[in-house]
């Protein structure tokens, strides 16, 4: 059977954002925590408090699967990374500090592209 997908075409402009925020924040010096999935099996604890876990390879293949449904649930994860971090790490540590770090970047980025 035929199904023809009308992708809106401010759907399409909003995916464009999302990928380029996206680079933006990996691109950052602070992103090294954040990059790939946290390995519960090194980080003891991780799988017990952190509900849903989250991180920008993630956020990617999410988004080149089509799994954002606007721009909205696209900043709903990147910031799910962010409130992961201050759950389980302390504000004065490393990877504490770079995620208050990229949250204020990202709330910046967003601010300049509205
Ligand atoms: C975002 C986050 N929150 C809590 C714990 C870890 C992480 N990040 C992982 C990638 C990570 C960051 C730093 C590491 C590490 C893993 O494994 C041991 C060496 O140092």
């Amino acid at each position: 059977c035929y199904k023809i997908a009308q992708i809106s075409k401010d759907d399409n402009s909003q995916l464009a954002v999302c990928r380029v925020l996206l680079a933006e924040l990996e691109a950052h010096k602070d992103a090294w925590p954040f990059l790939t999935p946290v390995n519960h099996k090194v980080i003891l604890g991780y799988r017990k408090v952190i509900k849903r876990p989250m991180d920008f390879s993630t956020i990617k293949r999410k988004l080149n699967n089509n799994l954002y449904f606007n721009l909205d649930t696209f900043i709903a994860d990147v910031n799910l990374v962010f409130d992961n971090c201050e759950k389980f790490n302390e504000d004065d540590s490393d990877i504490g500090q770079a995620g208050h770090n990229m949250r204020k970047f990202f709330h910046e980025l967003l601010h300049l592209k509205k």
